[in-house]
């Protein structure tokens, strides 16, 4: 069997615009009601299938490890910099899965290049999950095509899900087979409506070299009497009315700032800088504020780079869609 070639692709963070619990699950997961936008603060990854059975992924920092722990103030062995390599990183997972689903011969050569941290609530290892998936199935069509003929895409929907809560989100694959920007996800996070923003949202995020535990802050929320929706909200952000400002909301927000103490300071410093609608991200410990536009988001960007106190990955991103672009090497 020969090697397919390589694919590329993208994968790109996320920021939740709104979260709320709904309810405990009897399996230990929380009903939710999130609104997620993609963003274009993204990881690369490289996938070939060839006929050596197994995965074998390969992980470095881009620019480079050192500029990225120098930036956060930590050393090159820091734990926030950790990624593994065996089963334990979802691509490796989702390579895995994705060949017992299909039945496929050989394996995988896999080049993952990180950018996204870890442990921020920005998504990073379930986009780049949901990349191997796309991607794999992809290389698997070149060379094996009678195994994928006639398969669903939407196998992959199931796979996803099995494989984290947000996987599915970056899949992109909707209804309509549009791109689309945004999506409310309900359930785990696994039921999604994707929709189109009226803007392009600008924003600039903070992540404080901190990680924290998703587990751990969903063992310490709570569910509200008065859950939120987020039905008006969406409305907003289609350009549809209902609300006249975004009503952003985040319930992980409390429970994260009582476990990490890195959560406050990149929030005051994001509202001090003059930006409304401040907000941690998914169960953080990344934060984010919406700006007017591109240019103000890299000139408050640039400005807390230069201000902001200890390490910091400090971006101005914009709103981009789901799924990432797929290239052939
Ligand atoms: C916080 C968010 O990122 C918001 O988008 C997601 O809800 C979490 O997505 P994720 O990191 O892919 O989460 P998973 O890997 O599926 O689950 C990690 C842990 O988070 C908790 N968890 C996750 C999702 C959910 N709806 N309820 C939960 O209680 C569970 O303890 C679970 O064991
Ligand atoms: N592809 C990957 N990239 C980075 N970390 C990974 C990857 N696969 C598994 N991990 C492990 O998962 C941990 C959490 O990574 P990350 O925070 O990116 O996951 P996520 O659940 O997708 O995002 P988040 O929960 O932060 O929204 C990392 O600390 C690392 O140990």
């Amino acid at each position: 069997m020969s090697s397919s070639r390589w694919y590329r692709t993208s994968p790109p963070a996320k920021l939740n615009l709104f979260l709320e619990i709904l309810s405990r699950r009897e399996d230990g997961f929380h009903e939710l009601d999130t609104v997620m936008t993609a963003i274009d603060w993204r990881d690369e990854l490289w996938v070939q299938h060839v006929a050596q059975p197994g995965v074998r992924l390969q992980v470095d920092w881009s620019p480079d490890r050192a500029s990225v722990a120098k930036a956060m103030q930590v050393s090159e062995d820091d734990a926030l910099l950790h990624v593994p390599t065996d089963e334990r990183n979802l691509v490796v997972r989702a390579l895995q899965r994705l060949t017992d689903a299909l039945n496929l011969e050989g394996g995988w050569d896999v080049r993952l290049h990180k950018q996204i941290p870890s442990g921020a609530g920005m998504g990073g290892a379930s986009s780049d999950a949901a990349a191997a998936l796309r991607l794999g199935f992809r290389a698997a069509a070149e060379i094996q095509p009678d195994k994928i003929a006639g398969v669903d895409r939407r196998l992959l929907t199931g796979i996803a899900a099995e494989i984290g809560s947000d996987v599915p989100f970056f899949l992109g694959i909707s209804e309509d087979d549009s791109s689309a920007e945004a999506a409310r996800a309900t359930g785990r996070g696994e039921k999604l409506s994707f929709f189109s923003l009226a803007n392009p949202l600008h924003a600039v995020v903070i992540f404080p070299a901190a990680s924290v535990s998703t587990p751990a802050v969903y063992s310490r929320c709570t569910v509200p009497e008065k859950p939120r929706s987020s039905v008006n909200f969406v409305r907003a952000l289609q350009g549809m009315g209902g609300e006249s400002r975004f009503n952003m909301h985040n319930a992980l927000q409390g429970p994260a700032c009582g476990l990490s103490s890195r959560i406050d300071p990149p929030l005051k410093w994001l509202s001090d800088a003059g930006l409304t609608d401040c907000q941690m991200t998914g169960s953080g410990s990344a934060c984010f504020a919406l700006a007017s536009s591109s240019q103000h988001a890299a000139n408050v960007a640039e400005t807390l780079r230069s201000t902001f106190p200890g390490g910091a990955l400090i971006r101005s991103v914009v709103s981009c869609v789901v799924p990432s672009e797929i290239h052939i090497a």
